[in-house]
């Protein structure tokens, strides 16, 4: 049965060296709030990256204490959800330029120790992501198993795969776009304009206790209608009227979506800095990751599976840009699965469409590739080497598979430390006279499942991992597999 993660709390780290953005400005030091849940395994290789949207947080899932309502994805990150928190480490953090515990400009500058307001740098989405990737490594994480996210998150996603090949196996990019459109741009503009024109922003240097709360209000009415479809808001308002039987023939809010867009701006003036929303609307208008104006040659470089998922009813990011991204990344040769999603909730809808955003994304993490969870630098031995080398190798690296390699480099045995027992018993003299000619092997394509299928049936406990020219690339584990593929609670 799914269930929750609890009672949560937001922890934040603060990182003194200069982060040097894409803008060339410098930024120090960076603190980034975050949120971890589920376990980190031994290998550290379970973990996670949720990223959120335009004003989302590092608050994804589970309570905190004293709330009723959860984190923003909390529908998809816990136990036997899609991020399963029973077998993953998910961690989110809140962007640089935010409002939500990481450095933003509403933040100290140390210089003056008053807020930054507007001396505060412009961010871009790859200076949000160089930001994480110190988070990252801070945890102890070299690669993540995925990174994922939707709107503003999803482009996260894909600036992990671009910014960081090595790092990220799997990139989750659900109702976004690799380059902002005019239109999106267009939207954005508005936003800031009603924020920069209402009187009380002051330049930006307004008071903390006294923001432009009309212009940040407006912003939002303005923004909420485009995370809405047309059949949303029908199916939701109509033509109702809002405490009344009649029109009043006069300007008082007189319709329920009226209301309902004044309560949707009011409540965002009381979680919301002003500032930031001009910051972080600027990185998404900024954010293009085509090179030379293609997008094929923007993601030449990527490594990393993917799930593009797009809804059908979404105006703002329209499939179109989906299909954009899987093309792109089709002609790359990378693995792409694509799905539109059927909705009428409009662009929110990878907030609400839990039953199928569980479904796509478990089916998607749970096809594992060998090179998913293959160890690699794993201790390998030339053939000519003696038996005690091997002992020593073994116990150095404290590994019982040792794969024998020729001089030229590719596979020709593998000696196990059973192997080495029996060449001590018997009173054998060398490696040849031990080790195994005939390797079972694994290819870095083939399913996890297959592979340890061939485990299974052969009794063996580990696979030497090897590319076309049998070169070994990696070694596949029976504990690595059932640490990750087997529930850990
Ligand atoms: C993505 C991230 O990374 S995090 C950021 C995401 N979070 C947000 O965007 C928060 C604001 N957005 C929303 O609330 C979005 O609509 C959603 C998608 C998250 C939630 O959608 P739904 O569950 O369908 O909620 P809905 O849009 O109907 O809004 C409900 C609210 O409107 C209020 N409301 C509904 N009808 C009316 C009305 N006629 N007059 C006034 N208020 C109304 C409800 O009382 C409720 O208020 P509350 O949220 O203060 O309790
Ligand atoms: N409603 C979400 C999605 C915007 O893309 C947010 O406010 O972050």
């Amino acid at each position: 049965m799914p269930g929750s993660v609890g009672t949560v709390r937001t922890e934040y780290a603060t990182f003194p060296a200069p982060l040097t953005l894409e803008s060339g400005a410098v930024l120090a030091p960076v603190t980034i709030a975050y949120e971890t849940y589920g376990r980190l395994n031994r290998e550290k290789s379970n973990a996670i990256l949720v990223c959120h949207a335009l004003t989302g947080d590092a608050h994804a899932a589970g309570f905190h204490e004293g709330e009723t309502r959860p984190g923003w994805w909390d529908g998809v990150v816990g136990p036997g959800k899609a991020f399963d928190t029973d077998r993953y480490y998910v961690i989110c953090s809140n962007v640089i330029g935010g409002c939500k515990g990481s450095t933003g400009p509403a933040s100290a500058n140390p210089a003056t120790g008053r807020p930054y307001a507007l001396t505060f740098p412009v961010i871009t989405i790859r200076d949000m992501v160089r930001a994480q990737k110190r988070l990252i490594e801070h945890l102890g994480i070299n690669c993540l198993a995925a990174v994922a996210g939707g709107s503003m998150g999803g482009m996260q996603a894909l600036q992990w795969a671009v910014a960081y090949p090595e790092a990220v196996r799997k990139v989750i990019a659900i109702a976004t776009t690799a380059r902002s459109t005019a239109q999106q741009i267009a939207f954005n503009e508005v936003g800031r304009q009603a924020i920069t024109t209402d009187p009380a922003w002051a330049g930006g240097d307004y008071p903390a206790d006294s923001p432009p709360v009309q212009g940040l209000r407006l912003a939002r009415m303005i923004g909420h209608i485009t995370y809405l479809s047309d059949g949303a808001m029908r199916e939701k308002f109509g033509r109702n009227l809002q405490d009344r039987e009649s029109v009043g023939y006069g300007f008082a809010t007189e319709f329920q979506v009226e209301s309902y867009l004044h309560h949707q701006g009011d409540t965002f003036t009381r979680r919301f800095d002003p500032n930031s929303y001009l910051y972080i609307t600027r990185a998404l208008d900024y954010f293009d990751l085509a090179v030379d104006d293609s997008l094929a040659a923007g993601f030449s470089g990527v490594k990393a599976s993917f799930l593009v998922v797009s809804v059908s009813s979404d105006w703002l990011y329209p499939p179109y840009q989906s299909e954009e991204i899987v093309n792109a990344l089709a002609a790359n040769g990378v693995d792409v699965q694509y799905c539109e999603i059927r909705s009428n909730y409009g662009h929110d809808a990878f907030l609400l469409e839990n039953g199928q955003l569980n479904y796509l994304i478990s089916a998607f993490l749970d096809h594992l590739l060998v090179r998913d969870v293959m160890e690699t630098g794993a201790p390998t031995i030339v053939e000519r080497a003696s038996i005690n080398d091997a002992a020593r190798i073994m116990i150095e690296n404290a590994v019982n598979h040792l794969p024998v390699l020729a001089e030229r480099g590719d596979l020709v045995g593998i000696v196990t430390s059973w192997d080495i027992a029996k060449a001590v018993a018997c009173g054998y003299g060398s490696l040849d006279e031990i080790m195994s000619r005939s390797v079972v092997t694994a290819s870095p394509d083939e399913s996890v499942t297959e592979a340890a299928r061939r485990m299974e049936e052969r009794s063996i406990s580990a696979l030497p991992v090897v590319d076309a020219d049998r070169r070994v690339i990696g070694l596949i584990s029976s504990d690595a597999i059932s640490t990750l593929i087997g529930r850990c609670a």
